[in-house]
């Protein structure tokens, strides 16, 4: 398969640089008319998937909302992702995974090994185990042609505590995660396989992005309250790297199909006409 760098610019000059999010609330569930059960869930994720999986240049499921209706859960997350993917959108599972080397192996093996029932093109992981410790993701995406997207600056307010802090070195925690995903992408054309996650609402913060070479994933648009007029502000000279996420503000327009489909059509353009 080729680089997920490669299949992501790809999609994004086809579909325009959206990413849409599959987040199953129970208050979205209720408000679609829906059970909060495995077969409410069900309807749900396949409704997202005839409305934008032809749209949009890629998805990203919140594994949580599938997880918390255990097994039945995760097979529906299976199927949705096996759905989308067979549509030909591109799906970042949102997982937040980061553990200690030889368990990010396994995790690794869950969501990146194309063989697996979970097997997605790209998802998050959480860097605070330390850099290294993803490294057996990274490899493995490389290997089978899947991204990874790095939590670096979240767009919850809680993150700068921690993201923010100044390490032995001199650079801000996020800032270093920012320099290792740049080391890893140096030299990949058109755009490497290792992303950051920055928050569309953290306003400027004077990290340096301009160095990264791969996606940076910006949730906190609608819903959390950022706007596409943020992201200037937010990512400077990175702006053409920016891959904006919207979750509920485009759910909130279902279950309509075609309700949800001029949706997520909106905030296209609207993230179109942002980044320039
Ligand atoms: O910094 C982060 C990282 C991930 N998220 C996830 O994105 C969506 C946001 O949903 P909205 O409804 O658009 O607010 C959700 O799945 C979060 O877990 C994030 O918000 N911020």
């Amino acid at each position: 398969m080729e680089p997920f760098g490669s299949r992501l610019a790809a999609a994004v000059s086809k579909r325009g640089p959206l990413c849409v999010g599959v987040d199953p609330h129970s208050a979205l569930l209720a408000r679609w008319g829906l059970s909060d059960d495995v077969e409410g869930l069900a309807r749900f994720a396949g409704t997202v998937v005839e409305a934008v999986a032809d749209h949009v240049a890629v998805v990203k499921p919140q594994s949580a909302f599938f997880e918390r209706f255990g097994s039945r859960g995760i097979a529906v997350l299976e199927s949705t992702i096996r759905q989308f993917r067979e549509a030909g959108v591109l799906v970042l599972l949102d997982v937040k995974r980061g553990d200690i080397g030889s368990t990010m192996a396994a995790y690794a093996s869950a969501y990146l090994d194309q063989s697996s029932p979970l097997a997605s093109d790209a998802i998050t992981v959480s860097p605070f185990l330390g850099f290294g410790s993803l490294r057996p993701a990274l490899d493995l995406a490389a290997e089978q042609g899947a991204g990874v997207f790095v939590l670096a600056l979240t767009s919850n307010p809680e993150g700068p505590a921690v993201q923010h802090a100044v390490g032995p070195g001199g650079a801000t925690v996020a800032q270093t995660i920012i320099d290792e995903i740049s080391q890893v992408n140096r030299g990949a054309t058109p755009l490497g396989s290792v992303g950051a996650v920055v928050g569309a609402t953290i306003g400027e913060t004077g990290h340096d992005l301009s160095a990264i070479n791969g996606p940076l994933l910006a949730p906190g648009l609608g819903a959390q309250g950022a706007t596409p007029d943020d992201l200037r502000r937010v990512f400077g000279a990175a702006l053409p790297h920016v891959l904006p996420s919207y979750s509920r503000e485009v759910l909130n327009a279902g279950p309509d199909v075609a309700g949800l489909r001029a949706a997520a059509l909106r905030a296209a353009d609207a993230c179109r006409a942002a980044l320039g």
